[in-house]
């Protein structure tokens, strides 16, 4: 069995894509007969959205607690051991490894090399330290075709470029300043939560004060995406906890709306929510009215500073583009450029780089660090990969325990 990795940039190949390439893969054609599995993020939504209408899921069976209250990397790893229970002929794998932690990565690797023996693994993958170590032949796809077809060797002997200039000029100045915003920002004392009696965060404590740039890390289910929505969002667990935002207990002083208005958040499940026509000017310039989407008729002033975005982004040509319409890489660019327009005291990026290929990746990093570096605003990025060029001055790491995961600044 020669197993098959399709490298492709920044767009999702589907079934529908692979059915009509079929021919042009060589060893895809054991496809037609054997029976296959699909494991991508489209897939695991079908699976969410289930959940959500019958609450229960075929993924963990009946009892057990909702799918939707896994961690992104718990839910992943439930996708995988389903499929692979049903013993596939071929395994269709794309982007297996986004939201995993380095452990489960490895862990999934040997599992998955003893697996090639029996079933075609075939790679969807977008970074090359994703390459699964079995795979013989690389497909590459650019602007949705196939444009070659090498052994592994020839991949792995002439990696895709990651050096070619970023394209990301310096960020544009603060349209006027945040008043009254002390130098902690953030303040995490001794917080301890427990979901139905389960220890999950134990004793956190930490700090971010005006300007630093933190990385935010830990395994699966460690508490990441808890502790973010303690401070961006209304995640009751954080009232009766010691959570100062701003100088303020959180749930005693400002409302959430309030405190939202002090902070720029960026993640990928963000994109999905604009549907609405709006063009990428508009969609820089909600960001200023604190709205998801554009309903008024934009001032000269801010005209001025959404187009100096777009120059920083280098997507001065996309002004009038339909938003929506835009490649991914794209849409993620201009949404972190719309969660800092203002400036905003702090800045959350929670996997910016999920489902983008090396050379994106390097944008969004690029574009991290000339805000870290530019700006007054703190900065949180949170990440599962050891992302290229990514220059944090800290970091903080929960690591998973017993009685709840404990913290630690590295
Ligand atoms: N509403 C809930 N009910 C029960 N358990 C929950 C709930 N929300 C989260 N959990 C559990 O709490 C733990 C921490 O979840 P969280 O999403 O914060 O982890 P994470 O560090 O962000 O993980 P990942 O890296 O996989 O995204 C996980 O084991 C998760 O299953």
């Amino acid at each position: 069995m020669k197993h098959i990795g399709i490298y492709v940039a920044n767009y999702s190949i589907d079934g529908q894509w692979l059915q009509k390439n079929e021919e042009k893969i060589p060893g895809f054609e054991s496809l037609q007969s054997g029976k296959g599995a699909v494991f991508s993020e489209r897939v695991l939504k079908k699976f969410i959205e289930e959940d959500r209408r019958r609450d229960f899921s075929e993924l963990i069976g009946a009892g057990k607690r909702s799918l939707r209250t896994f961690s992104s990397g718990e839910k992943r790893k439930a996708l995988l051991d389903y499929l692979l229970k049903q013993n596939p002929d071929y395994i269709i794998l794309d982007s297996l490894f986004d939201n995993l932690d380095a452990q489960s990565v490895e862990n999934l690797k040997t599992r998955l090399q003893e697996i090639s023996k029996e079933a075609l693994i075939i790679q969807v993958f977008r970074r090359k330290e994703d390459l699964l170590p079995f795979i013989e032949r690389v497909v590459f796809i650019e602007n949705k075709e196939i444009s070659k077809v090498c052994p592994v060797e020839e991949f792995t002997a002439n990696p895709v470029s990651e050096e070619k200039p970023a394209g990301i000029n310096n960020i544009p100045e603060a349209p006027g300043a945040f008043r009254n915003i002390p130098k902690i920002l953030l303040k995490l004392e001794n917080v301890c939560v427990n979901y139905d009696g389960r220890p999950i965060l134990a004793n956190i404590n930490w700090e971010v004060k005006k300007g630093q740039f933190w990385k935010l890390t830990g395994p699966n289910g460690s508490g990441k995406t808890t502790i973010l929505s303690m401070i961006y969002g209304d995640n009751p667990k954080a009232y009766g906890e010691n959570v100062l935002l701003f100088g303020s207990k959180k749930g005693s002083g400002e409302s959430v709306w309030e405190i939202k208005k002090k902070i720029g958040y960026f993640s990928p499940s963000l994109t999905e929510l604009f549907s609405r026509r709006n063009t990428a000017l508009e969609m820089l310039i909600s960001g200023l009215v604190d709205s998801v989407g554009l309903y008024q008729k934009p001032t000269d002033k801010q005209l001025v500073l959404a187009r100096s975005w777009l120059k920083t982004l280098n997507l001065e040509h996309r002004e009038k583009q339909v938003f929506t319409k835009l490649p991914l890489l794209e849409q993620r660019l201009l949404l972190i450029a719309r969660a800092m327009i203002k400036h905003p005291p702090l800045l959350i990026l929670d996997e910016p780089t999920t489902a983008l290929d090396d050379e994106s990746a390097l944008k969004i990093v690029r574009l991290t660090n000339l805000i870290a570096a530019e700006s007054e605003t703190a900065v949180i990025f949170v990440s599962h990969r050891k992302e290229k060029g990514l220059d944090p001055q800290f970091a903080y790491e929960l690591c998973p325990a017993e009685n709840g995961s404990k913290g630690r600044v590295l």
